[in-house]
């Protein structure tokens, strides 16, 4: 990120000022700070869910809006986990792992197979016809994180992972997530409030009143 600065008009807010910020490829990170100070907005951005107002967020050396296509970007890129899982209540968890994959797996068989390995991936082998709302929030958790890395996409963001887990599940949750960045050398990149978790990371990166400091 290159002086990324994001003003909401709604409100008037500077949710991010001047930020710059360079992640390595396969580095932790872990964005920390207090609520409102711009944490999932900086994710948002790291994500191309939101452009910045001024500024620029650069990708394997290139700017994002040089992108063809931020969703194609997206889709080959970046995972996505979030603290509200966003799955489908109705659908199976196989039915949830494949539905973003309709970019990286055009055919229907290679993708129900996929969807089936990185089930069984995060632990899950035996609940993979069983509906998203028939499933504990830590198995809910890790259907969102089989989701986030079909395509092996190189970058996973996660907003507060282990948020609404306890500490237990928690910890199960970050040494899944450690042991696919670390087999995939993915980079990861979490905003968190659970000091364990920032604990894990390589790099803290602290934010308050949109501004980072490294800690
Ligand atoms: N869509 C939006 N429109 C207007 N203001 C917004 C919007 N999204 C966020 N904000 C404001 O921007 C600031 C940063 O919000 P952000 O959600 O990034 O903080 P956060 O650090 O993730 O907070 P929390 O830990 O509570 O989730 C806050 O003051 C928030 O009210």
């Amino acid at each position: 990120m290159r002086g990324v600065c994001k003003h909401y008009a709604d409100g008037d807010v500077d949710a991010l000022v001047n930020v710059n910020l360079s992640i390595a490829s396969a580095e932790f990170v872990a964005i920390v700070g207090p609520s409102g100070g711009g944490k999932s907005t900086l994710l948002n951005m790291l994500g191309a869910l939101d452009e910045p107002t001024r500024g620029e967020v650069w990708f394997e050396g290139k700017p994002l809006s040089q992108q063809p296509s931020l969703d194609r970007f997206r889709a080959h890129k970046i995972g996505f986990i979030f603290q509200s899982y966003h799955l489908l209540p109705n659908l199976t968890a196989q039915e949830n792992v494949q539905l973003t994959m309709f970019d990286t797996h055009p055919n229907v068989s290679q993708r129900k197979a996929e969807a089936i390995r990185l089930l069984e991936r995060v632990g899950l082998g035996d609940r993979v016809n069983h509906r998203a709302d028939k499933l504990s929030i830590g198995q809910r958790q890790r259907v969102a994180i089989a989701r986030a890395i079909a395509g092996n996409p190189p970058l996973i963001l996660a907003d507060e992972p282990t948020g609404a887990l306890d500490t237990e599940r928690g910890n199960e949750v970050m040494d899944l997530l450690d042991e696919i960045r670390i087999e995939e050398s993915s980079t990861l990149v979490v905003v968190t409030h659970d000091e364990r978790v920032a604990e894990r990371a390589d790099r803290v990166v602290y934010i308050c009143d949109g501004m980072l400091r490294t800690v």
